[in-house]
């Protein structure tokens, strides 16, 4: 397959890598200093397009790939707002889109298991909960998109929590916010070079049950974008990478 690449940071450089390990042809890479080589002419030399760049570039660039009529994965975080925009685009035009918070297997696994114990939650109300993110210093958004779709698994499925709420803990003014009890909060931490890690604590008078996901590296992010691609690739409309995993069936 060809695969274009949009960002080479952190992310792009691995994906690289993982694509040609898997016999994938990077026809374009596209960072900040060849944007002018972002023309629908290049686009459309790729199968597919895979996109980890910063919340400010990634709805231009999605725009870019609709108008060049190419299919893109989308891991870049920090526009979830839009998603509703963005799909009608999809459904209307016959445009392609995958997005996910986090590609790698193992979260997935954990956003499903997440909702299964929230359902069981339910039954035990004198457990609050909570969602605990940490990553790198270097990450823009907060709270993460992991983070986010975690907290909505819990929302869907654990009654006495309708929304939730974020507190960056390394930001003063946020410190003495207080959380209603129909609210959840992700509390956000940014810690040296973390890679990504992930807790929901569900804490009694009684004891604390946590479940958790540590990110040892980026490469299962990594994989799971090629993989995302290589799903997409001849498919149209708009996917969460839920389709993908479907651990439904
Ligand atoms: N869904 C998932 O599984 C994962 C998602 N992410 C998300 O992916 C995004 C990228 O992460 P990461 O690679 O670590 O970040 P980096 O900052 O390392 O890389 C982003 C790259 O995009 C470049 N860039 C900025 N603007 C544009 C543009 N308009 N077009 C093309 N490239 C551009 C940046 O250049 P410059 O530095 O010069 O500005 C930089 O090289 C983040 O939103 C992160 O949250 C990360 C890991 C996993
Ligand atoms: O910015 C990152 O690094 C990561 N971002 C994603 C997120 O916001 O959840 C996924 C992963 O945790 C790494």
């Amino acid at each position: 397959m060809k695969i274009a690449l949009l960002g080479y940071g952190k992310m792009g450089r691995i994906i690289e890598k993982i694509a040609i390990s898997r016999k994938h042809e990077i026809v374009l890479t596209i960072d900040h200093d060849n944007l002018h080589d972002l023309t629908a002419e290049n686009l459309q030399k790729a199968d597919a397009v895979i996109e980890f760049t910063t919340p400010a570039s990634v709805l231009d660039n999605i725009e870019h790939c609709f108008n060049a009529g190419v299919p893109i994965v989308v891991g870049t975080t920090g526009w979830y707002d839009k998603i509703p925009e963005i799909k009608k685009q999809c459904e209307q035009d016959g445009n392609t889109l995958l997005y996910a918070s986090n590609f790698s297997v193992g979260v997935n696994i954990f956003f499903h298991v997440n909702r299964l114990l929230a359902k069981v939650m339910n039954k035990y109300p004198y457990y609050d909960v909570q969602v605990e993110e940490i990553h790198h210093t270097q990450k823009l958004d907060a709270p993460s998109g992991t983070g986010i779709t975690i907290a909505e698994g819990i929302i869907e499925n654990l009654d006495s929590k309708s929304e939730w709420v974020n507190v960056l803990t390394t930001d003063d003014k946020n410190d003495d916010e207080t959380v209603a009890d129909n609210q959840l909060l992700i509390e956000s931490m940014r810690i040296d070079s973390v890679p990504g890690t992930h807790t929901v604590i569900y804490d009694s008078e009684v004891d604390m049950i946590e479940f958790k996901h540590t990110a040892h590296n980026r490469n299962g992010f990594a994989l799971g974008a090629v993989l995302a691609a290589e799903w997409i690739h001849d498919k149209k409309g708009f996917y969460s990478v839920e389709a993908m995993f479907d651990f439904n069936s």
